[in-house]
């Protein structure tokens, strides 16, 4: 048996990230948790579901609780509980409200599902797996966030229609804070194996702006279309994949770090990490001058961030 839980799956990146992971071979069973008074919707999005994979030949046993407690025996759990932001607000400003939830939730899955690796969607999200961390009390590898990873497949997209080349051609990575701070690594990046910035076209290339579109990119959507859905839902699938296929896929996710950056550390924040069945693991890696600097401001704000809502919450329990 494999089974995959998503909490907060009766909203809008639950609900679409359960038809994407239920897609992935070795899922077995799936669990919907929603919050109590949601049965009728959890029941609901269930028969919807199964008619999807009778449609599409999915054989995949679903169920739905409000309990936490049924998680139990999952592989991964994947949360994205909390409240989204409206327009004008920024991720940070969820930071207390969310990490309320996650702290709790952290708390009840680190005693009933020990051996779960938990994936944190939740916004602010490196805040947010930073606190299930410390209150799940699980080890670092079980627990990481999808941090950077959309931010770089949406540079990914606007790098590959620049150049006019097939999304595949293109590797490519943000790391730090999945928010304002991201720093992009044209270092890493590389249009059908060649360094980017070994392309004669690159002086051509409006760097700027489009790390600007990458960052105002969930914000834009959430503005015309009221949230984000089909990009994180994919995202979510493919690193649930990488898990379940035990794939040592690297990818950019949020993670922590002792000091695996230039020495940087102590803090969740994206990363590239080495991702297979025994969880995340962040890679050892050398930056240019200006992505370091980049780089230690993104861990001095999420640091910053993430302090403050500690001691909130201690405050408050
Ligand atoms: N890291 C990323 O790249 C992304 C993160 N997000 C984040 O994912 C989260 C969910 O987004 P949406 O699905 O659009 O929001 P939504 O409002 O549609 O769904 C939120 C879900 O959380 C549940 N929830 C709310 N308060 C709760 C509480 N106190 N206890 C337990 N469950 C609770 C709701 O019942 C619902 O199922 C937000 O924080 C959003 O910012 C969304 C997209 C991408
Ligand atoms: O922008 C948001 O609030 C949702 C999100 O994190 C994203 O789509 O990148």
């Amino acid at each position: 048996m494999t089974k995959v839980t998503i909490l907060g799956a009766t909203g809008n990146v639950g609900a679409f990230a359960a038809h994407t992971v239920s897609e992935i071979p070795y899922v077995s069973d799936m669990l919907l948790v929603g919050r109590p008074g949601r049965e009728d919707f959890l029941a609901g999005c269930c028969r919807d579901l199964s008619d999807s994979f009778a449609a599409r030949g999915t054989d995949v046993r679903l169920s739905y609780s409000t309990s936490l407690l049924d998680a139990k025996d999952s592989d991964v759990i994947i949360c994205t509980a909390g409240v989204p932001r409206r327009p004008g607000q920024d991720r940070n400003d969820l930071a207390f409200e969310n990490a309320k939830i996650i702290a709790g939730t952290a708390e009840t899955i680190g005693r009933t599902s020990p051996d779960a690796i938990l994936f944190l969607v939740t916004n602010p999200v490196d805040v947010m797996t930073a606190v299930a961390l410390k209150y799940s009390g699980l080890p670092s590898r079980q627990i990481f966030g999808l941090g950077t990873h959309l931010d770089s497949m949406r540079l990914k997209s606007l790098i590959a229609r620049y150049f006019r080349v097939h999304v595949s051609e293109v590797h490519t990575r943000i790391i730090g804070e999945h928010g304002d701070s991201m720093v992009p690594l044209w270092s890493a990046t590389t249009i059908g194996g060649i360094r980017i910035t070994n392309l004669p076209t690159f002086s051509g290339l409006p760097a700027q702006e489009m790390i600007e579109a990458v960052r105002t990119s969930g914000e834009a959507i959430i503005r015309d279309k009221g949230s984000t859905v089909y990009g994180p839902g994919e995202a979510i699938a493919t690193l649930v994949r990488t898990i379940l296929g035990d794939e040592n896929r690297i990818l950019t996710v949020s993670s922590y770090i002792k000091s695996e950056i230039h020495g940087i550390g102590d803090v969740c924040i994206g990363v590239p990490a080495r991702i297979n069945r025994d969880g995340v693991f962040p890679v050892p890696l050398s930056l240019e001058g200006s992505e370091v600097a980049g780089f230690s401001e993104s861990v001095k704000k999420i640091r910053s961030v993430t302090a403050d809502v500690m001691e909130r919450l201690e405050e408050a329990r």
